[in-house]
């Protein structure tokens, strides 16, 4: 007989999902995970995964067109067809068995199908032939179901059946012509990589590009994907949309019109709580879900009760894997603690507590040239009242950077808290800065002073310097 109780029900079974899931199993629990398509989620087969792969070899050639030496060597153009196998590896061919796999050596139960709440700690599994799985939770039920794309009301938009993130990733072929609604990560990326497979990339965005980001990213980004063949047509919105012989056509807000093979919208995203039974429990169908910093879902019902969490996407603290995944070990530890009695370590930077969603979100655009991103921007900074202070610094005029690429083009910024001397945020432009970012996570979690921060010597000739630049130009003490 198929087991129907677990201590702990996941709906969803990506990344994040798979995490809390790993956590509770490790704490001593049994969980069960719930997955309609495929174990791993978007991460794993139509976004992180699959968009990294597809802008990488386009970096690497750029990167070695950029060092004397190397550059003669490099004679030819980038091979599409090439990239899109190496792309094809890292989604295991859309296959989760290697998943599958995983969650079986972890000790995990998977049901596949549909998951609902039904009503407090229950839930309803849909097969895809239509049988249902009624599951207990002893403990918990944790909502990890993710986020959709979002279609704008854009009239004529879903008739002229518009490529969604997942079409971008997964392509099979190269359309010669690619426009993109919004200005956000995924437009700036997929932008990034069909210009580098030879596509005619137009990007619409009404609000500008990297608008969460410093300006200076949207700037030296915009500048590079002109370079790389993209028009840019900022400040404008589609108003209409209709799919004709030669593709489809977008009339703009200034009367303008663009007409491309495939139309990408990549203008944001939506919960998938729509159809997960929140009806049952007295949540609204269709919204986010508010939660605490150790993940507990607010509202009457589980005020009570204390038993629906939510991770990933679906909360809408942080919409990025890296740190779904630290709420996921966060929620995981605390449900083990609260089902077995355990003390509970939720005040600020407690184990169990989600802080850094707040104060420390880390986030790289593998743009080229990359931007690479955590804490306050100087804006948010202001805005949330601190006294700060804001140090930028050319990257091009450390060392290890000009030996990086000739002719290296890069910015930085550290932002600093007045009072309390510390680092607010810290934004890098420029190519391969992806890897120095976590030196900024550090130093802004630990609360480590800028006096302090002399003390931490970056080696020469490393693009680490920048650090030492920055703490120059902001002044000894
Ligand atoms: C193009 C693109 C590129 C991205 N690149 C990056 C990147 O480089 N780095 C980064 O950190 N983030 C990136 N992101 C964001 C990242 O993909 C998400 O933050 C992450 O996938 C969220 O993980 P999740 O587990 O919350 O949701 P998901 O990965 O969406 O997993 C949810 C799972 O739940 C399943 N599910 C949903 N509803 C039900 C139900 N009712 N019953 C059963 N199963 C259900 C779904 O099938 C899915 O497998 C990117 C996003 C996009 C669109
Ligand atoms: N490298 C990464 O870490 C990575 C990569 C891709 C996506 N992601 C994450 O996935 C999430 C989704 O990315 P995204 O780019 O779709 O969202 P986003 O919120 O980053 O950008 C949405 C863009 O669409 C525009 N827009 C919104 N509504 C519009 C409308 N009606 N008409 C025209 N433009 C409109 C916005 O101005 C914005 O430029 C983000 O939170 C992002 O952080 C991360």
């Amino acid at each position: 007989m198929t087991e129907t109780e677990f201590d702990l029900i996941v709906i969803g079974g990506g990344a994040v999902a798979e995490n809390v899931a790993d956590r509770a199993v490790q704490g001593g629990l049994t969980a069960v995970l719930i997955e309609s398509e495929l174990v791993g989620g978007e991460c794993s087969y139509w976004a992180c995964m699959p968009s990294k792969a597809l802008l990488r070899s386009g970096i690497a050639l750029r990167a070695a067109q950029n060092v004397g030496g190397a550059k003669e060597a490099v004679t030819g153009g980038l091979d599409v067809a090439a990239t899109l196998r190496r792309r094809d590896s890292f989604t295991s061919n859309w296959d989760d068995q290697g998943q599958v796999d995983w969650v079986e050596g972890a000790g995990i139960s998977l049901v596949r199908g549909h998951g609902r709440l039904t009503g407090v700690k229950t839930v309803s599994v849909e097969a895809a032939d239509g049988t249902v799985t009624n599951l207990t939770a002893r403990h918990a039920v944790v909502v990890s179901t993710g986020s959709d794309p979002l279609l704008p009301d854009v009239d004529g938009l879903a008739d002229a059946e518009p490529w969604t993130p997942r079409d971008a990733t997964s392509a099979k072929v190269i359309p010669d012509s690619l426009a993109i609604i919004g200005g956000g990560v995924v437009a700036v990326e997929m932008a990034t990589a069909y210009a580098s497979f030879g596509c005619a990339v137009t990007v619409i965005a009404r609000g500008g590009l990297l608008g969460k980001e410093e300006d200076f990213a949207a700037e030296l980004v915009g500048e590079s994907l002109e370079k790389l063949g993209a028009t840019l047509r900022l400040g404008v919105s589609p108003t209409k949309a209709q799919r004709g012989a030669d593709g489809v056509t977008l009339t703009l807000s200034d009367g303008g019109t663009v007409t491309a093979a495939e139309v990408l919208v990549a203008t944001g995203r939506a919960p998938r709580t729509g159809d997960i039974g929140l009806d049952t429990v007295g949540l609204e169908p269709g919204d986010w879900l508010d939660v605490d910093d150790t993940l507990l879902v607010r509202g009457e019902t589980n005020h009570h009760h204390g038993w629906l969490y939510a991770t990933g996407d679906v909360n809408h603290r942080a919409l990025l894997t890296h740190q779904g995944k630290y709420q996921a070990r966060a929620a995981g530890d605390v449900i083990v603690a609260r089902a077995l009695g355990r003390a509970v370590h939720d005040g600020e930077w407690g184990t169990h507590a989600a802080t850094a969603d707040h104060r420390s979100v880390p986030q790289v655009t593998f743009s080229d040239p990359e931007v690479a991103s955590v804490g306050l921007t100087s804006t948010a900074a202001a805005d949330a009242g601190y006294e700060i202070r804001v140090v930028d610094y050319e990257l091009g005029n450390v060392a290890g950077a000009s030996l990086q690429a000739d002719g290296y083009v890069g910015r930085a910024r550290m932002v600093v808290d007045e009072k309390r001397r510390v680092v607010l945020g810290v934004t890098f432009v420029g190519q391969d800065v992806s890897e120095l970012i976590h030196a900024a996570t550090i130093a802004i979690v630990g609360e480590v002073t800028v006096d302090r921060l002399w003390h931490a010597v970056p080696a020469y000739p490393t693009m680490n310097e920048i650090w030492l630049r920055l703490l120059e130009t902001y002044g000894r003490p």
